[in-house]
């Protein structure tokens, strides 16, 4: 079966830093995986290379078996990939919904289709119907990650990237996030959780893959992947067990 979403040998750069070496994964329709590793392993710029946000060769990105690589993020998000990104950046100075309507504008000019609308994501996430006239930047941290999740599904994508959603959240509101996954999931599309916390992004997905100073060190089923496993892959050979 083709993958939705793969990266063959995919390399990326800073200038002289080179970031990645190589990263060849894969991402089939409705699956979750999680891409975990510690800080500066890659993860962000791993999806920001899928995104078109660095410059990456045509062939290292293939969306349903197409290279795509180096495609501008717009024309990437018209091909059905969006991204949640690290750090959420709403509009700010802007209500919860003049936020979601310039994602449904943009769904609109491109002519994207798909069953996200407003009254669904109010379902989704309630508390963005009763938040809806409120400037983003008064909303918790949390209501604003619902705001960005909910940015990208208005764009209809078949492949969501999801970048740290959990990052600065308190426990409760990261089950409430982690909680709407499957349900994204039931409408057919794929995912890419990057996720700091191990336990939560083997729970939430069906295949993971470990990276390590730009490359991946481990990959398998998330529910079968040992402990020590993702201890060593996490931290290098050497290491002991997270
Ligand atoms: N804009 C940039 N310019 C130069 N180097 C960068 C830039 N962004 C990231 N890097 C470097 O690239 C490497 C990978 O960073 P990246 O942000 O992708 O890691 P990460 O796994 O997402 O980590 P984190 O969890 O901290 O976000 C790191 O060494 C980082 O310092």
């Amino acid at each position: 079966m083709t993958a939705v979403l793969s990266t063959h040998g995919l390399l990326a750069r800073y200038g002289d830093f080179q970031a990645l070496y190589g990263i060849d994964i894969e991402l089939h329709q409705g699956e979750a995986v999680a891409l975990i590793g510690a800080n500066g392993a890659g993860k962000s710029t791993l999806l920001r290379s899928i995104m078109g946000l660095l410059p990456v060769g045509r062939e290292m990105v293939r969306l349903h078996g197409d290279p795509v690589g180096g495609t501008a993020t717009d024309r990437m998000v018209q091909k059905g990939v969006a991204i949640v990104p690290e750090g959420r950046r709403l509009f700010t100075g802007m209500s919860v919904e003049d936020n979601l309507r310039v994602a449904i504008d943009q769904a609109a000019r491109m002519g994207a289709k798909g069953g996200w609308t407003l009254p669904r994501l109010h379902q989704l996430f309630p508390i963005l119907k009763e938040k809806a006239r409120t400037q983003v930047q008064s909303l918790s941290g949390g209501q604003q990650q619902m705001v960005a999740i909910g940015r990208a599904l208005l764009c209809q994508p078949r492949v969501l990237l999801c970048d740290e959603i959990s990052l600065g959240l308190a426990p409760k509101v990261i089950r409430e996030i982690y909680a709407a996954l499957p349900e994204i999931r039931a409408t057919g599309t794929a995912m890419i959780v990057v996720e700091q916390d191990v336990g939560l992004a083997r729970s939430a997905s069906d295949r993971l893959y470990c990276m390590l100073e730009g490359r991946v060190t481990l990959t398998g089923r998330s529910a079968e992947i040992t402990r020590e496993q993702i201890g060593k892959a996490y931290f290098g050979a050497g290491h002991g067990v997270v």
